[in-house]
């Protein structure tokens, strides 16, 4: 215990001293001197102080007067623009950069302003001499060098990038000016050589121009051009896409609000830069996102007035500094990445990793208390799984055969650059490196003899995969999830043990780098490219990166759940716009259902919908009963012309296979499928519960092959809500993050929600598939629905139908019953919750007299509540007491048939479907308005979804998932 204690401060003390060797002030100096003293440290201190001491005081207090000068020039710098004076004064580079700055001003003062004199004309001679008229350029180069410096001290692979670009470019400039001066030979000498490329010119290009004097030409402005890409650090393939950023630049079009707003300057920022500069704000709602390839603030809400929300939005709004990572300290020079990262895991603890500072005169250092920092070296630098690219955003083909509807009405999908593009995918960042280090850490300490081999990372999680030695408990580790989420500093891990179809224990810890995943991202990637079926939806993103599309047709239903704000309408906003940008109107057909009011309103008016937004649960209630009845037809139709599925159905009508009888009028069309979208199930659920769980249960049950899909949301997955029957009936399941451990099980018949960290993270456990996948969900802004939605009313008018979910017509009391209404529905309580039908006891409950109780008894039974009189026995009663509430409401003509089992609804039932036989569906059809008029056979054959796949719907629903 002492060797390790004592060791720590003294190797992080020698480590201080070295990183900090490099900007050393006279102040940091008299600190060493002072820590000197303390043994242990004595020996890497000692040197430094003699240094020190031997140093001529005339040289100290040059070097002391400049670095106070190039702290105060560097703090005026900081402040230019976006203030980073809070910059660790251990990372600064002041001196250096006074330096630059300094040969800047004076190198231009000479060859900018023509200064004058013994000594500039010294200067002049040398710089001129060497660089010819190149040098011209050079206090541009060590301006920008210098501010570099100032500003970004610590960003070593930036400064070295530009300062490396500008070598090259200089030597580049000189070959050219050399060609361009005249090939001037030595003989011309020094006075010739200066007007051109100088001395470097004319060792730069002479011999090649030997060959031919194009050649330096052509080798130089490559290497020019090259040199641009360096210091603008422009990979190739982003070549056009900077192209048009500067463009857009200059010509002051879609400027991205974040670059011109807040003065930071991030022109020479390269991407990794950018990366960094965000991982570094990390726990912050993004802002940025990629728009057609360029940055953007979140896509054109502000050019077109649109406040919706954002990705990733926080309740608690806190300065940018106070964040648990932005808070640590930037990696000094000479510390790795790891290193820095485990001490920002530190310092996210409340723990830098700093050593304890001796108290004065002591001679052994504190203990230190705690996790015992480990050795960056030893950290091992783990693989990470390619994460897939974002897809390009080259426009989907449009299936232009199928965009005639029917009637010669020519439909054009929305194009798919109507959803931007989000930003790169990150393979693996610093915070990957310090979770690593931290797991690594956590093993060794509790001696578990496993390894952390490597990692996948996905937008909201990243998967670390622990392979055990042989011999070693799987327990050992899944134990520990406690503790490692104790080193990691949160509390939403998840431990999968073991990953499906791998010998490795995964643990999932939340990126505190999250990214936004873009539905347009989604839609163009090689998995929703692969088909045209349009009931395909953008799911999202999982966890290893692989982007996540699922045809809702094979759900064949869906339950959505979780907490408030989990996440659920931005997934179903997704869905919805999934299904806009690639289905026509005659493909899909929606109902929407939308208590809350709010949330689905931006869809009123599309030409999907066939009824306007259902805010109303009563008349929600009403809707589904309408949808079993559409769904019956659809039977009707299957059963009558042979058909098991509505996609063989629809196959043989657009091939002209499917005549009517004779005599009748009907045209046969093909049937769109219908989706049914329930934004909050539990508001349907208080107002009728029987009716609605009744229809849902029978259109779940029979729906698929009628092409009907039901997808109910809600944020209360509670038993009364998700009732055992509806969920027995709506095989798959997304789930966000729940509020409790109960609430997962409702959903997903198992605990793991209640880990998830919200914000679109979700569960997705499609029909068939046996563990639910991890997945952040797509993300759509409303700017981008309002544009898809602007569209596709732009290309067809809405035509309502107006019986789905219009007011039952009220049905008159009967006239019978006159005046004793109150006391016969008393009378109906009292023999069906008793279950009792006798008449003398109708007269004693009820203080009537013989001959009323008689008539009661005579009106129960015409309404078939009660059986006919079998003597002095009790009648039957021929309800239930479930049943209760639908025959009050149908004796007192208020509500609307119950369901499909209620004598009035089947009598309604029956005549739908006597309606089909005799050929008058056509104008109860829900498209009969809209498609009545279209000539079938005029319209081209649309491309067969099934072709190749099993019409049964035998697949999986997330035979389209995957990466
Ligand atoms: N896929 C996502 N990507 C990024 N951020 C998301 C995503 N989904 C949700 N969010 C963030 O979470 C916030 C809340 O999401 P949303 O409104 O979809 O929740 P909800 O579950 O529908 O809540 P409620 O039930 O209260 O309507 C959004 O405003 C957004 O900031």
């Amino acid at each position: 215990m002492a060797t390790r204690t004592s060791s720590t401060p003294k190797a992080s003390a020698s480590k201080t001293g070295s990183s900090r060797a490099g900007s050393s002030g006279s102040s940091r100096a008299a600190s060493g001197r002072g820590r000197g003293t303390a043994k242990g440290g004595a020996t890497a201190r000692g040197r430094v102080t003699s240094t020190d001491a031997g140093q001529p005081w005339l040289s100290r207090v040059i070097g002391g007067a400049w670095l106070a000068l190039a702290y105060a020039v560097g703090g005026g710098v900081r402040r230019i623009g976006t203030d980073v004076s809070d910059l660790e004064p251990e990372d600064r580079r002041d001196g250096a950069a006074l330096f630059n700055l300094v040969l800047a001003v004076f190198i231009a003062t000479f060859a900018w302003w023509g200064w004058q004199g013994w000594f500039p004309d010294a200067v002049y001679a040398v710089v001129n001499g060497t660089f010819g008229w190149v040098s011209l350029l050079l206090p541009l180069m060590l301006g920008v060098c210098a501010f570099r410096l100032f500003r970004k001290p610590a960003d070593h692979r930036g400064n070295n990038r530009v300062g490396i670009g500008f070598l090259v470019m200089a030597f580049s400039a000189t070959g050219l000016a050399h060609v361009l001066g005249g090939l001037p030979s030595a003989s011309a000498g020094f006075e010739g050589l200066r007007s051109a490329g100088g001395m470097l010119g004319f060792l730069a290009s002479s011999l090649l121009a030997v060959v031919h004097p194009a050649v330096p030409v052509v080798v130089y402005s490559l290497l020019a051009f090259v040199s641009v890409l360096i210091v603008t650090a422009t990979p190739f393939a982003a070549i056009p896409r900077r192209i048009r950023e500067g463009w857009e630049h200059l010509m002051g079009v879609d400027l991205p609000r974040g670059e011109q707003g807040d003065g930071h300057d991030r022109s020479y920022l390269y991407d990794s830069d950018r990366r960094a500069e965000a991982a570094s704000k990390a726990g912050r709602p993004k802002k940025k996102r990629r728009l057609f390839g360029k940055d953007e603030e979140q896509p054109t809400e502000a050019l077109d007035g649109f406040a919706g929300d954002e990705p990733y939005e926080r309740a608690v709004v806190d300065e940018e500094d106070r964040d648990a990572t932005a808070a640590m300290p930037a990696p000094a020079a000479g510390r790795s990445q790891a290193e820095a990262a485990i001490e920002k895991i530190r310092a996210a603890q409340g723990r830098p990793g700093q050593p304890e500072k001796a108290p004065e005169g002591a001679t052994e250092a504190i203990p230190t208390v705690g996790l015992p920092t480990p050795n960056p070296g030893a950290v091992p630098k783990v693989p990470s799984t390619p994460v897939a690219p974002t897809p390009p955003p080259t426009p989907i083909p449009q299936r232009t055969e199928q965009l005639q509807l029917s009637g010669d009405v020519a439909y054009t999908l929305p194009t798919s650059d109507f959803l931007v593009q989000g930003s790169a995918p990150k393979e693996r960042t610093e915070a990957n490196d310090a979770v690593v280090a931290a797991l690594t850490d956590t093993l060794t300490q509790f001696n578990v003899d496993a390894e952390v081999t490597g990692f996948s990372r996905g937008p909201t999680v990243t998967r670390y995969e622990i392979e055990l030695a042989p011999g070693t408990k799987v327990e050992k580790v899944t134990a520990l999830s406690k503790n490692i989420a104790y080193a990691v500093a949160s509390s939403d891990v998840r431990i999968l043990s073991p990953i499906p179809g791998k010998s490795a224990i995964g643990i999932e810890i939340p990126n505190t780098d999250r990214e936004t995943v873009s539905l347009g991202d989604v839609l163009r990637s090689q998995n929703a490219r692969r088909t045209d079926h349009p009931m395909v939806m953008g799911v999202g993103k999982d966890v290893e990166g692989g982007f996540v599309v699922a045809n809702l047709a094979k759900m064949p239903h869906l339950l959505v759940a979780g907490a408030t704000g989990a996440g659920k309408s931005s997934f179903v906003n997704s869905m919805i716009t999934s299904i806009l940008m690639r289905a026509t109107p005659d493909e899909v057909r929606m109902v929407m259902v939308d208590p809350k009011r709010v949330e689905l309103t931006a869809y009123e008016g599309v030409p999907h919908l066939i009824t306007p937004i259902i805010t109303n649960p009563k008349k929600a209630a009403e809707a589904l009963q309408w949808v079993v009845r559409e769904m019956d037809a659809r039977y009707d139709d299957l059963a009558n012309y042979g058909f098991k599925h509505i996609d063989d159905f629809n196959k043989a009508v657009r091939a002209g296979k499917v005549i009517p009888p004779p005599g009748s009028e009907r045209k046969v069309k093909p049937y769109p499928y219908l989706l049914i979208i329930v934004d909050e199930l539990a508001d349907l659920m208080m107002v009728a519960p029987r009716d609605v769980e009744d229809s849902i249960v029978r259109i779940t049950q029979l729906a698929r092959a009628a092409g009907i899909h039901l997808v109910l949301a809600t944020q209360r997955p509670s038993v009364d809500v998700v009732t055992g029957l509806i969920k027995a009936n709506v095989p798959s399941r997304m789930a966000f993050a729940t509020s409790s451990v109960t609430d997962s099980r409702v959903v997903l018949d198992q605990p793991g929600a209640e880990k998830l960290i919200g914000q679109g993270d979700a569960l997705f456990l499609p029909m068939g598939a046996s563990k639910p996948m991890r997945v952040q969900g797509a993300w759509v802004s409303e700017s981008e629905i309002h544009k898809v939605v602007e569209h596709v009313k732009g290309q067809l008018q809405v035509t309502y139908r107006d019986d789905v979910a219009a007011e039952p017509e009220k049905k008159q009391i009967d006239e019978e019953i006159g005046d004793d209404l109150e006391v016969l529905i008393q009378a109906t309580e009292l023999v069906v919750t008793t279950q009792f039908g006798s008449t003398s006891m109708l007269q004693r409950k009820l203080r009537v007299g013989f001959a009323k109780a008689g008539r009661l008894m005579d009106l129960l039974e015409s309404r078939g509540v009660v059986g006919p009189s079998e003597g002095s026995k009790a009648r039957d009663v021929l309800v239930k007491p479930d049943d209760l509430p639908a025959v009050l409401a149908a004796l007192r003509g208020d509500d609307a048939p119950s369901s499909a089992s209620n004598p009035t609804d089947a009598a309604l039932a029956d005549n739908a479907s006597a309606n089909h036989h005799t050929g008058e569906y056509e104008n109860d059809s829900p498209y009969a308005e809209d498609l009545v008029a279209r000539d079938l056979d005029a319209r081209p054959h649309p491309v067969d979804y099934h072709d190749g796949e099993d019409d049964g719907g035998g697949e999986d629903a997330w035979q389209l998932t995957g990466r």
